[in-house]
């Protein structure tokens, strides 16, 4: 579905990313790792066409990705950013019902259709509650469950997450993961994610793309990839896996 090779992104002349080469199959769940200034939102903004690749190519679906137009983009792809701030007094429903907007035709209102697909979304995220509260009015956790009902409502082969549970609690972070890691198997979603818990990242990813200092140090399955070696390696941390309870992380003192 996507592939990477050869890829480096600078900023200025600070070097970010350096010789990134993997290839994401569809209907997987893959999760970017690593420490605080690694890259990896640099490499998400750089696979969904948000920056400009400084040399190496990105392929989506067999096409280079920069020949792609931004609503052929966004009638495939969704994206769920870090700490989006919306300062317009939106209602939670309108600022769902904008996921439709890569399918309407300008000035011309949703139909039955995308109004369902739309309600879906809000009742799978649980936000049906908060439909006619403003955006601005809702705390940060209840604010990311909008925006993923947004970029579901979108309906996209590829939904993108930079941290989008961060101020979610356990309980809805453990419902929305099931909801994707559901979408990801039955309907052969592709999720590629970046989380810090450890934990969760282990317990729901299918593959783990590793980043330490802009180079990719390791990318394949979750069970092969996430080792204490590993986290010690990016994080300089002690974990221990428990493994009865389903390789739990374990933080040792
Ligand atoms: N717009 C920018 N201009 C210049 N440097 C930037 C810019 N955005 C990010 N950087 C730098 O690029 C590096 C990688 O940043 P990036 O946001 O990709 O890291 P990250 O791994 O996502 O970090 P975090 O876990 O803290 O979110 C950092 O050193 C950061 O300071």
């Amino acid at each position: 579905m996507y592939s990477v090779k050869n890829l480096y992104f600078s900023y200025q002349d600070q070097k970010i990313l350096k010789n990134i080469n993997f290839f994401i199959e569809r209907g997987k769940l893959t999760t970017i790792i690593g420490p605080n200034g690694s890259g990896k939102t640099t490499l998400l903004n750089l696979i969904t066409g948000q920056l400009d690749v400084c040399s190496g190519e990105i392929c989506f679906q067999n096409k280079l990705l920069k020949s792609y137009s931004i609503k052929a983009l966004s009638q495939k792809t969704a994206i769920v950013s870090q700490n989006v701030e919306v300062h317009f007094p939106f209602t939670c429903m309108e600022v769902v019902m904008m996921g439709r907007n890569p399918f309407k035709s300008r000035m011309k209102n949703l139909n039955k259709k995308d109004l369902d697909v739309v309600l879906k979304c809000m009742e799978m995220t649980e936000t049906l509650g908060f439909a006619n509260k403003s955006i601005t009015n809702l705390s940060g956790g209840e604010r990311q469950r909008v925006m993923i009902a947004k970029a579901l409502a979108q309906t996209p082969e590829v939904l993108f997450l930079d941290e989008a549970f961060s101020n979610m609690d356990i309980q809805y972070t453990i419902k929305l993961l099931n909801l994707l890691k559901d979408k990801v198997q039955k309907e052969k979603l592709t999720v590629i994610s970046i989380m810090h818990d450890l934990n969760l990242t282990d317990l729901f990813s299918d593959q783990i793309l590793a980043l330490k200092n802009g180079k990719m140090v390791e990318y394949g399955k979750t069970q092969e990839v996430i080792r204490p070696s590993l986290i010690k390696e990016l994080f300089g941390v002690n974990v221990r896996k428990n493994e009865e309870k389903g390789l739990v992380i374990l933080p040792t003192i």
